[in-house]
Formats: structure tokens, sequence, C-alpha cells
């Protein structure tokens, strides 16, 4: 019985759970300890190992495939990869409960919409979400977006009173403008934190190992390239391949880097600067009217101590200047499709958050910016790791494009082997990382 029932019958109201993996497991265990019941389900063959972790939870029930679930739930959340929504909704769909509420957590709504419109009965209410962060990330404050997609207002404000329970910031949306931010948020992000990978595995390199990635900037560089490296790939491939509005994102980013790339390598520094001071003033507004807040998005020294060389010290040598071709790019990349990152803070992950606040520090530091430009004209240090990382941008972006799920598959698991060995503990370091910011933007 829900504690905090807040709608007729929510005592007997049954959330079903399609998909355990690390998100559907977030959800019934916060939606459980708040009282709600749960059914839930993965693919058959987990589920032995399923009934023995939940047996201590007497709100979870573990059945034994989607049929059931959807046979006996009010409330269907679909928590499966994004390449296989349209089969499994395909699959157990048909299998609703009459007047249930359906709803979707992949990444990407296109797929996941159309597949409930193909397969659902119609006597079946529509309201999907996502919340983003992942499953590691205290889901308090953090967006979670809901879209009430074909949906009395009854069933929509039933799901609100059973998500209420994770205490997100609701955010409302149509799926297609969902698909739009998460597409200039999270995919474009995620291709620059792969390429970055890509670019140490190529050069052979763990970068927290040699004395060139020193600083704040280079620890939230190498802590979130680590921590999407540590994910499952469906995640990265499908919130990709899969949104319709991303590949265009992530192909400017890819022609960005390649340009900005060829204007260091060829010396041409007055239209490398009046280049990118055209994105800064696009991006971040004028000096006199400057779209950033008067306090910077990441406060100084946040993310200092997070280094992987020297955990939780001060760093062993001083940081050396770098032209931070990835953040050049993405700046760049904004600027020319005429994306404002701060518009889309309200629908933001805590990686874009992080990503945005590195880029606000090299734009908005005295001299900092000054300084990238004339390292990336006049100095060799960065160019092998700068024209690998100009490759691998390239390299997601043709993926992306020709929707190689296989390839990018292939793309992304070789080099999640490489760093595999250094994930544990890295991994944690990460994650204080993130909470560190969290906590700070908490206390604004
Ligand atoms: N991880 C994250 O940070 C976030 C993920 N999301 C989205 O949430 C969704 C789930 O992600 P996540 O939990 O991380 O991924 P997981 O791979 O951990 O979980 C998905 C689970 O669904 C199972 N599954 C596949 N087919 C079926 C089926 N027919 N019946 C029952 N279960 C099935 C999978 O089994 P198997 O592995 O055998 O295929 C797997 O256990 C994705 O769409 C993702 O994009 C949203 C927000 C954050
Ligand atoms: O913060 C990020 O971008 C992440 O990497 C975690 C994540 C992954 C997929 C989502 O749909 C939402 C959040």
């Amino acid at each position: 019985m829900a504690s905090t029932s807040t709608f007729p019958g929510a005592e007997d109201f049954v959330v079903g759970l399609i998909g355990m993996g690390d998100m559907g497991k977030m959800y019934a265990r916060r939606l459980s300890k708040a009282g709600w019941r749960i059914m839930a389900c993965d693919r058959d063959d987990k589920y032995e190992e399923l009934v023995k972790e939940f047996a201590n939870h007497p709100n979870i029930q573990i059945l034994g495939n989607g049929h059931l679930v959807s046979r006996a739930s009010n409330y269907i959340i679909y928590s499966v990869e994004a390449a296989a929504i349209g089969r499994v909704v395909a699959q157990y769909g048909p299998s609703t409960r009459l007047g249930a509420i359906v709803g979707g957590q992949t990444s990407c709504k296109d797929p996941e919409i159309k597949a409930f419109e193909e397969h659902l009965p119609s006597d079946v209410d529509i309201v999907s979400c996502h919340s983003l962060h992942g499953p590691n990330v205290d889901p308090r404050d953090q967006p979670l977006v809901l879209i009430k997609h074909r949906a009395s207002d009854e069933s929509f404000s039933k799901v609100e009173t059973v998500l209420r329970c994770l205490g997100s910031k609701h955010v409302y949306l149509t799926a297609r403008e969902h698909d739009r931010i998460t597409a200039d948020t999270q995919a474009v992000t995620h291709a620059a934190f792969l390429s970055m990978g890509k670019a140490w595995h190529a050069t052979k390199q763990f970068p927290w190992e040699g004395t060139r990635y020193i600083g704040g900037i280079e620890n939230v560089k190498i802590n979130l390239m680590l921590r999407i490296y540590a994910q499952k790939w469906h995640v990265y491939a499908g919130l990709a391949i899969l949104n319709p509005e991303a590949h265009k994102q992530i192909n400017q980013f890819a022609k960005s880097t390649t340009e900005l790339f060829y204007l260091m390598l060829e010396g041409r520094r007055d239209e490398l600067r009046a280049r990118v001071y055209a994105a800064r003033e696009k991006v971040f507004g004028r000096e006199d009217g400057p779209k950033w807040a008067d306090k910077p998005l990441l406060p100084d020294g946040v993310v200092d101590r997070f280094g992987l060389h020297d955990p939780g010290g001060g760093g062993r040598d001083p940081p050396i200047p770098n032209n931070h071709l990835s953040l050049l790019a993405i700046v760049d990349c904004w600027s020319a499709l005429g994306i404002v990152p701060y518009d889309h803070m309200i629908c933001s992950t805590p990686l874009f958050r992080l990503w945005l606040g590195v880029a606000e520090h090299l734009f908005r530091t005295p001299g900092l910016l000054d300084e990238s430009l004339r390292v990336g004209i006049e100095d060799t240090t960065f160019r092998r790791d700068d024209l690998q990382f100009t490759i691998a941008a390239s390299g997601w972006a043709e993926c992306v494009a020709l929707r190689q799920f296989e390839t990018w598959r292939e793309r992304f698991a070789v080099t999640q082997r490489f760093f595999e060995p250094r994930f544990e503990g890295a991994v944690e370091v990460g994650q204080a990382m993130i909470r560190a910011v969290l906590e700070s933007e908490a206390a604004e």
C-alpha cells in the first residue's frame, strides 16, 4: 500500500517494471520504499537471480515475463535498451491490462512512442518519463522529464503521484521536444568524451599517469571519460543513433573539431581567434551582457582535488597549458547550430552541467582562452592527441550517421577493454567528483 496515497485506489495500484537492469532496479527500490507495490521482470533467464535479489523486499514481486507484468499492473514502465523497445513492446504490449497507463524510461523517445502507438491497445494511456541521470545518482532535485503523450489528466496525475517519491524536478515536454533537447545536451556531450577515450587509447596512454593532463579541467575530462566507458555501451549508442535529432549535432561536433584543428595545424592564428571569439559571443553573450550567471557554474576549486594521479590530494605537478580542442569544438558546435546551452539547464544531466561548467570556465577566466589559442598555434605538445581526437570524433559521427550499431559497439568495447583494468577506484573518484559538484549546486 502506498504510504503517500493521494488518489482513490492507490492502495491497490500496481506499478509494473519491464526490464530490471540498472535503471529498472533503481526505480523498483525507490518506488517500493515509498510504499508502492511493484511487479517486475527481466528476461526469463534472470528470473531466479532476481527473485533471490529481491527476496527481502516485500513490496517487490518478480514475475516470469512481461506478459504477466502487463496483465497485473496499473502503470507499466518499460526500462529496456532503446534499440529493443520496438521488439519488447510488440511482444508484451498487447497483454496490457485494460485501462492501464504505459510509459518508458528509454533515453530517446521517438522509437519508444512509435512502439507504443503501434502495439498498445487503444484503451491504454501513454505517459512516458526519463530520469536525466544515471542509476547511481541521487534523483533528488535532478530533472525528470514527463511526457503526457496520450492520457487523461487523471492518469497523468497518477503517474506524477507515483514518481514524486523520487524527489526529482518534473519537466513537462513532448516527445519531440525531449529528443531535440537531449540531442543538444546528452548526445553531443557524450560524443566529446567518447572521442577523448579513443584518442587516449590510440596514443596508448592513461592520461592521469603522465604530466600533461593535470588540473581541474583535465580531471573532469578524464573522470567523465572513464565514467562513460565504464557503463553499458547500449545507453550511449541508443541515444545517439536512435535519436533523429542527434545526428546533426554529432556531425557538427566532428566538423567543428576538424576545422579548428586545421586552423591550428596551419598556424592560422587570426582566423582561429576570430572564429573562437565569434562562437564565444554567440554562446556566452557579449562582455556587457553575458549569458552566464554572476557565479560560475563550476565553483572555483571544486573539481581540482579529484585527480586520479593523486586522488584526494593537491596534485603533483602544476597544470601545463592545453589548447583544449574538445572545449573549443563544443562551443563552436553550439554556436554553429544556434544552441544556447543555458536554455537547456532545466533538462540537463549532471554530465552536461559539468561539461558546460568547464567550457564556461575556459571562456570566462581571464587569459585562459587566449592561452589555449596560443598553445593551439605554437605548441605541439598535444598535436598527436588532437589528431587522434579529431579522427575519433569523425569516426563516431560517421558511425552514428550510418546507424551502425554493431560498429559502434565494437568501437566502444575495444576502448572499454583498454581502460577496464583502471575502472576500479577511478569510477569512485569520478562519482565523488560528481557528488561534490551536485552538493555545490544544491548549496546555491
Ligand atoms: N543507465 C543510465 O544512466 C540511464 C539509462 N536510461 C535508459 O533506461 C533504459 C534502461 O537502461 P539501463 O537500466 O541502464 O540498461 P540495462 O541494460 O541495465 O537494463 C535493461 C534491461 O532490460 C532487459 N531486457 C531486454 N529485453 C527484455 C525483455 N524482453 N523483457 C524483460 N527485460 C528485458 C535487459 O536484459 P539483457 O541485458 O539480457 O538484454 C536488461 O536487463 C535504456 O533505454 C536507457 O537508455 C535512462 C536514464 C539513465
Ligand atoms: O549524465 C549523463 O549524460 C549520463 O551519462 C547518464 C545518463 C545516461 C543516459 C540517460 O538517458 C540519462 C543519463
